[in-house]
Formats: C-alpha cells, structure tokens, sequence
C-alpha cells in the first residue's frame, strides 16, 4: 500500500482503466446507471441503422449516421472511464495488500505448549506468542507484554510503534510485525473478517453501496431522463404532422443532449473518488455514507487528553498538603501507582526514579490492585495490612475520604485549582481517611490548534471539549485551544448524552475515540473516527478508522466530506446549464433543417444544422474526460458558511454551465463545419 499510496495514477491504473470502460459497456452493468443506460441503447439503435440502413434508415445519411454513432459510444467509453479510473488506485491497493496477506506461521499457545499452526486455522480468542522479527499472525489484542511494531504494511509509515497489554494501544493488526520484544496475543477476529481483508474489500470497492445523497440524486436523473424521453418521443409525430422530416439519428442526439449526461457520467467517480481521498489521507472509511456525513458535519466532539493536547500527561511535581510532607506525598503516589499501567501511573514511578526518591515497595506485595476507570477517576491499591490506597481526581478522591468518615486539608482544593488554571491535570493522594497531597500531570496542548478551531468555525461547525479531567483545568485548555464549549467530569455515557443532545436539534455529529469506553459514544455520532492504534472495541463502533492514530485528523476529514458534496453539487449544477444550453444550438438546428426559413433561430450562427448537431453532440461526449480531474481532486474549498458557498457555486457552476458550451459548441462547429 506504501508504494502505490503517493502516486495518484500510473501508466498501470490508465491502461487498466481502458480496458474497463470496454467491459464496463455490459448491459447489466450499465442499467445500474439509467442517463448513461439510455446513451447506450441509442448509441446500438443508430448501429443498427448505419449497418442495415437498407431497413432501419436511408442510404445517403450513413455518414451522418456513423458519426453519431461513434460520438455516442465514446459518450459511454468516456463514462466508463471516469469511473474505472477512480476505482484504479483502490485495486491497486487491492493488489499490494493482498501481497502482505502470505500465510504464515503462528505460535499458538494450547495449554502449557506452544504448537506451530498456520494462521489460517487460528479463530476468535485463541492465544498466540509473537516474537522479535515474527509477523503477527491475526488481528488482536495483546493481554501480556510490549513490544514495538512494523505497521508500514496497513499505515505506509515507517517508525514502529508500541503495542502494550492493558489500556488504549493494546490492538495489534494482522501481517504487521515486531520488531522488538515479545508480545502474548488474544486473536480478535475469524478468517476472512480480519481488518485486512476488510480493508481489500473497501479499497476494491466490492462493498460500495450507493449513499443516500446519491441515490436521491440518481432518481432525480433518472426523471430528468425520462421527461425528456417523453418530449423527444412525442416530438417524432408532431414534427411528422408539420411534414417536418425529423430522423432517429437526429432525435437521438437530441435526446442524448438534453439528458444530464455530464453529471450521469461522472456521478459515481466523485463518489469513489471522495472516499479514495480519505484513504490517501491514511483514514479508512468504512463506507461512503460516512464520508458524505462528514461534510454536514455541524458539532464536533472532541476529547482533551491526547487530541487537543499531546496525552503524555507526566507526573512532574509533588505537592504535599496540610501537614504531609513531599517525601510522603510521593512514597504513597508511588505505591498507588506500582501496578498501575497508565501513562499516568507509570510517569509517577519514573519522577520518583528521577528525583531519586525511595518507597517500601515490599508493603504491596499480595495488596489488590484498584484499577483506574473513567467512571471512578481513581486508582490505587488495598494493602494486605488493610489501608486503601488511593489517588485519583481531587473531587473523586475528597469524596471516597469524606465516605470513610476522613477530614480534607483546608489547602488541599487551592493547590489544586492552582495547578488546574496553569492547564495541569491535578490527581489528589490519599490513604483511608486522610489526604497527603496532590500529584501534579502535565500535559500541552498541541500547536496550531486555535487556527485549526478557528477554521472549523469558519465552516460553521461548534466543537465541543468532552474531558474526564476538573472544571479549571478544562477550562484552560479549552481557552488555550480555542474550542466553542466544554464539558468537564464527564464519564463516557455523558459523551452519549451531548452527540444525542446535538442531534436532537438536527445536527449531525462527529467524535473521535480511541478507549474501549468511547465504543458506544463512536457508535451513536454520524462520523465515528476511531485511531488505529485504539481498542478493538473502539474500532468495531466507528465508522472510520484512522491508519496514523491522530485525532485532529478529524478537521481533515471533514473539509474532504465538504469538497465532496460541493464537487457532487457544482457538477450537477454544471451538467443541468450546460445541457439548457445545449438546446439553443440542437433545438434551432433540427428546425432549419426542415424548413430553411427558420435560419433566423441561429442564434449562434453555426456553420449548418448538421454540423450544429454533430458540434453540440461532440461538446457532449468531451465534456466528461475533461471533467474527470475535477471530478477527481475535487472543488478547491475555502471555510465558509454552507449557505455563502452554495451561492457562490451556484454563481460559478450555474453561469459557467451556461457559458461554456456556447463557446465550446461554436469552436468545434468552426472545425466540424470544414469536413461536412
Ligand atoms: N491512572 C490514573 N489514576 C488515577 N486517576 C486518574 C488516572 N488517570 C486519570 N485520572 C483522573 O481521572 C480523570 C478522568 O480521566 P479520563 O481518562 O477519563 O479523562 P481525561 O483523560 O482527563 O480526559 P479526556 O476525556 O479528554 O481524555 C482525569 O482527569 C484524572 O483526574
Ligand atoms: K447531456
Ligand atoms: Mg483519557
């Protein structure tokens, strides 16, 4: 994937994407698109008249005849192509994928034996050894060890990353590799459903299903086509009755052009092309209605630790409170912290290894460890000698003392809120009844964040900071950062809350996760972005999955769903002009072209009615390949509010539709003239 990632089109992918549009020419493929369905069966219907015209049509227009019939078929081709062109580059990935899923061998674990088996009879929860070198055998969750890890193989980046048991980067992904240490792994998925071969399918497009958005589009074609059927088809007899001579090649063309072509033939490349630009940003779409969900976005929600801010929250400091002193503070901090394996937890043992300080490690030996959790914001130890200890956040911490009948240092709540206005995360230390201090976390925020808010609010989109962490501290950052509102001590089931709260006012919502516990709220907003190198849980509930696990990229995403649905707009709006003013060059001519007097309608003084209908045919067909770029990449985006942008499109698109091919029409008309 690495290799063909950069690169938007190869020699490979074109030739690729020519073959194709021949095979792609197949009737039942081709009814799936009604406006081009259509074109194709005019384009056999003039065939058969410039090859029997004997008994479908008259000898002397054979040339005519040909001539329409080859600018219809390449009307298809053209088509064609701009859709196999954008399904290239995911076959390509397809392809190189598909080489990074050799059968190999893993080291499965049954009982106290380790047996080599091949991965491909591993199954949902059996349990594998991965060491040094070896290639993961499965996706799955690592329950002992860390290790470093080679992902180049799904995320194309070089740099290994860690994998550990226990919190949010335990997920490993099958036919990445270690590059360091042992891993035990809980294999998480069967054959065949694993997350590269989930990943093929949505590159190959096997699984792409028409959006909503499109398929509301596609039906207001396919009326547009048949209104236009009806016209032209009643149009026969009425010019017949007028002993006007109106030939089928004629109101083919006719037909052909009134119809929206334009956008018929590159509705379902914009389409593919919008999700393989998310994937070329290394996030995974899960399909193509999460991508346009991401371009309506209105609220966006977004954690604190480790998205507005880097997340290595490190202890830094030890505050003592009342009458404690720091050695104390830090010998309890530490002990509550011996097995915790948070980088909370273990960035406490590390400031005491730093400060040289000293614990009786011995005194936790046989204690029960208390697991820190979002809904207790606290963690600790039972020790066998029956103390609980505990340290977590200062609210949490001063209640559980409170509950075991303790007193609270009068100091305890204003050295905390001190390090909470400087932004710093403020964990309180406790043994029973009785508060030692305060443990100061650091964390910064990431630079460059306020432009970034700013941008989205630009696009008319509020976000909101949902952070576990203390009022004050959560307002700083969120000062800092330059969110539109907060919500401070919220547990995840208040993340449900808020993306419920917003979408009850009709807006739709997006929120980036990476925990376990974040699972439910990813699943509950439109666009559920999880990071690759969260939980499986995590993962399984969103509807994208980012490859380089940074939640920011969320901003991203949604500028790529807005040029999406701009591009699908603008093209419409493009294809629908463009057609009206097809008709002042092809409407004029057909008449002239019965009875001569009409020449008056000539409005745009073209060389004859046959050259007029040939050139305007001709506009027709080129319109699409030239096109395809823009289809492609997509319409350049500014931040601005939908309804500035809708107007100015409108403006652009609608005028230029109109404009263009009456240029157009009368440049080919200048050369199409000479040759008839
Ligand atoms: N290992 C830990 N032990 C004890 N308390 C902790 C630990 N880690 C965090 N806390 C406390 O629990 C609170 C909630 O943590 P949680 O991870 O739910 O949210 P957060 O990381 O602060 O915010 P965000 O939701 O933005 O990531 C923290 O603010 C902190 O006070
Ligand atoms: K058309
Ligand atoms: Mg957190």
């Amino acid at each position: 994937m690495a290799t063909t990632r950069n690169k938007l089109l190869t020699a490979a992918i074109v030739r690729r994407a020519i073959w194709d549009s021949f095979v792609k020419l197949n009737p039942v493929q081709m009814m799936k698109n009604p406006v081009m369905f259509v074109v194709e069966i005019g384009t056999f219907i003039v065939l058969l008249m410039t090859l029997i015209p004997g008994y479908f049509g008259t000898e002397e227009s054979i040339g005519f005849n040909l001539t329409v019939f080859l600018i219809l078929l390449f009307t298809v081709l053209f088509a064609n192509f701009a859709e196999a062109l954008a399904e290239g580059r995911g076959k390509a990935q397809a392809d190189s994928l598909k080489q990074s899923k050799k059968q190999i061998t893993a080291n499965k674990v049954s009982g106290v034996s380790v047996k080599q088996v091949p991965s491909t009879e591993l199954r949902k929860g059996d349990i594998v050894l991965v060491s040094q070198g070896e290639m993961i055998p499965g996706d799955g969750e690592v329950i002992e060890g860390l290790a470093s890890v080679d992902e180049s193989a799904i995320t194309g980046e070089s740099a290994p990353v860690i994998k550990e048991a226990g919190g949010d980067f335990s997920s490993v992904t099958g036919g990445t590799r270690v590059v360091s240490d042992r891993i035990t792994v809980r294999i998480t998925s069967d054959p065949g459903e694993s997350f590269i071969d989930r990943m093929i399918a949505l590159v190959e497009g096997a699984q792409r299903q028409k959006t909503p958005n499109e398929i509301a589009l596609n039906t207001l074609l396919t009326t547009l086509t048949l209104i236009f059927l009806i016209v032209v088809v009643t149009l026969a007899p009425l010019a017949n009755y007028l002993n006007i001579e109106l030939t089928v090649p004629v109101l083919i063309s006719l037909l052909v052009c009134l119809i929206p072509t334009t956008i018929g033939g590159l509705l379902s490349a914009i389409g593919i092309a919008g999700m393989d630009r998310v994937t070329r940003f290394n996030v995974l779409a899960m399909s193509g209605k999460a991508v346009e969900a991401s371009g309506d976005i209105g609220t966006m929600i977004l954690d604190k630790t480790g998205t507005i801010t880097f997340g290595n929250r490190m202890a830094s400091e030890f505050v003592p409170v009342g009458a404690s002193s720091m050695n104390t503070v830090a010998e309890w901090a530490a002990i509550s912290s011996i097995k915790d394996e948070t980088p909370e937890g273990r960035s406490v043992l590390e400031l005491m290894k730093k400060n040289g300080l000293a614990y009786d490690m011995a005194l936790a030996t046989g204690g029960e460890f208390i697991e820190f959790k979002a809904e207790t914001r606290m963690s600790g130890i039972d020790l066998p000698n029956g103390r609980k200890v505990r340290k977590g956040a200062v609210d949490a911490v001063k209640k559980w003392v409170e509950s075991q009948g303790g007193d609270v240092p009068s100091d305890l709540e204003a050295k905390g809120n001190a390090i909470a206005r400087v932004g710093g995360t403020p964990l309180a230390v406790a043994v029973d009844g009785q508060v030692y201090g305060l443990i100061y976390l650091k964390d910064t925020v990431k630079p460059g964040m306020k432009e970034r808010f700013e941008q989205l609010r630009q696009m008319g989109i509020k976000t909101i900071m949902c952070t576990g962490d203390n009022p004050l501290t959560a307002a700083t950052i969120a000062r800092e950062a330059g969110v539109d509102d907060f919500i401070a001590e919220s547990k995840p089931e208040d993340k449900i809350a808020v993306i419920r709260r917003e979408q009850a006012e009709g807006k739709l919502v997006a929120m980036t996760g990476d925990g376990t516990n974040d699972a439910p709220a990813l699943a509950q907003a439109d666009v559920g972005l999880a990071m690759n190198s969260g939980t499986v849980a995590a993962k399984e509930a969103a509807n994208m999955v980012d490859l380089d696990s940074d939640p920011s990229k969320l901003i991203e995403v949604v500028a790529i769903g807005k040029q999406l649905l701009m591009t699908r707009g603008a093209l419409t709006t493009f294809s629908i002009s463009n057609d009206v003013a097809k008709y002042f060059a092809i409407i004029p001519a057909m008449f002239t072209l019965a009875i001569p007097q009409m020449e008056a309608l000539n409005v745009m003084k073209l060389g004859s009615p046959l050259s007029a209908i040939l050139s305007a045919l001709i506009f027709n067909a080129i319109i699409i390949p030239l096109l395809i770029p823009l289809a492609m990449k997509g319409v350049k985006y500014k931040p601005m509010s939908s309804s500035k942008l809708l107007q100015r499109n409108i403006f652009v698109y609608g005028v230029g539709g109109i404009v263009v091919p009456f240029v157009g029409i009368k440049l080919i008309d200048l050369v199409v003239h000479v040759w008839i």
